[in-house]
């Protein structure tokens, strides 16, 4: 690909439309780096970002993003020549972890390689639909009647699937009352690593809900005690936190820790990664879908793109723009009609950057010279 010439990144803060809550807390203001890559003919690849600001969903953060981009991975694109995207996980290998860094710069370099080469981002990976089934993630709400309400507005919009968020004293009555209400919609449970296998017993309740799945059930960094769950429930595991790599991914499967798995993009390291996930499961009948990071423009297109793959057959947590945010910084926004998104035929993430939104919003910029 045409060499990199400029790499910026830009700080932005933005102001969630509604707070979210889940069993580690409530959040609603969110800074996040936006990374973009300049070939010399002013092609423009942009990256997002997903860390939080404070360490509740991985050890990662914003602060640790912007000390590892910039003294560590943005050296290492300096000082090496990228023919493809792939290239990218590869030379971040010798740094460890630190997945939503890499992500970020590597999200970048893959749309500006899209570009390059006068393609969607989801034909650079081997993305075939052209619409999305799209789900919707409810946070922890003030009580069951406002979850009632809230999920009776999302099946009316159309949503194909509502995950809705439990911990331990908010879980299977309010699940129970869900589908009394709701007898058919599908329906998930994100508990966010709150339970232990003490609580299998309890657990177990939740296969009379006929639920999709239950998502990361236990601690954010096992395999072992999920592998004993799922043997003792029916209602299929779903892996997020546990999973950060192909590696873990293989381990997880081997073991039957899991029988779905929650792909974040910036969770595994970028893209590339994401795919090989994604093809290992297609390989041995583990179902995926994208999770989401309550994400601005750029990562809700990186996902939009990653979701076209033909193994993600389950509705994803990428919603539309206006659920989250007043002014989003792409346009247009990420739309969703009866529950679908239309991939967009356009070079690259196929959405375009609005300047002003990005001005706007951008607290701090630094540029790198490679
Ligand atoms: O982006 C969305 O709407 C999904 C948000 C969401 O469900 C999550 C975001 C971040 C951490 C978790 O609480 C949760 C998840 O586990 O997917
Ligand atoms: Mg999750």
């Amino acid at each position: 690909m045409n060499p990199i010439k400029q790499i910026k990144l830009r700080k932005l803060n933005m102001h969630l439309k509604h707070s979210f809550t889940t069993s580690f807390g409530t959040m609603q203001d969110k800074d996040f780096f936006i990374a973009e890559a300049i070939d010399g003919e002013g092609n423009r690849g942009f990256g997002e970002s997903v860390a939080f600001s404070y360490p509740w969903y991985s050890e990662e953060t914003v602060g640790t993003n912007w000390h590892v981009m910039r003294d560590f991975l943005i050296p290492v694109l300096q000082d090496n020549a990228i023919s493809h995207p792939d290239d990218v996980s590869a030379l971040f290998e010798p740094i460890k972890r630190n997945n939503m860094a890499k992500s970020t710069l590597e999200g970048a370099v893959w749309d500006l390689y899209a570009k390059q080469n006068n393609q969607t981002l989801a034909s650079a990976l081997g993305g075939e639909k052209e619409a999305i089934d799209v789900g919707i993630s409810i946070g922890i709400q003030p009580s069951v009647e406002a979850l009632l309400d809230k999920v009776a507005y999302f099946v009316n919009d159309g949503y194909k699937r509502i995950k809705i968020k439990i911990k331990p004293g908010w879980d299977v009555d309010v699940l129970q009352s869900v589908r009394q209400h709701f007898p058919k919609i599908p329906i998930m449970a994100d508990a966010n690593s709150a339970y232990t296998l003490h609580d299998m017993e309890h657990l177990k309740q939740l296969d009379a809900l006929n639920l999709m799945m239950i998502e990361q059930p236990l601690a954010h960094d096992d395999i072992i005690d999920h592998a004993t769950l799922q043997a003792n429930m029916q209602t299929p595991i779903c892996l997020d936190e546990s999973i950060h790599s192909l590696e873990d991914t293989r381990k997880a499967v081997e073991l039957g820790s899991c029988k779905i798995i929650n792909i974040k993009i910036g969770r595994v390291g970028g893209l590339s990664e994401a795919k090989r996930i994604h093809d290992y499961c297609r390989n041995n009948g583990i179902d995926v879908w994208c999770g989401g990071m309550l994400e601005a423009g750029v990562g809700r297109a990186h996902n939009i793109a990653l979701t076209t793959l033909p193994g993600f057959t389950l509705p994803g947590d990428t919603a539309g723009s206006l659920l989250y945010w007043e002014k989003d910084i792409i346009t247009p926004v990420v739309n969703v009609e009866d529950g679908m998104i239309r991939v967009p035929d356009q070079p690259g993430i196929g959405y375009a950057i609005d300047e002003e939104a990005l001005e706007q919003f951008t607290v701090d910029v630094h540029t790198f010279h490679v």
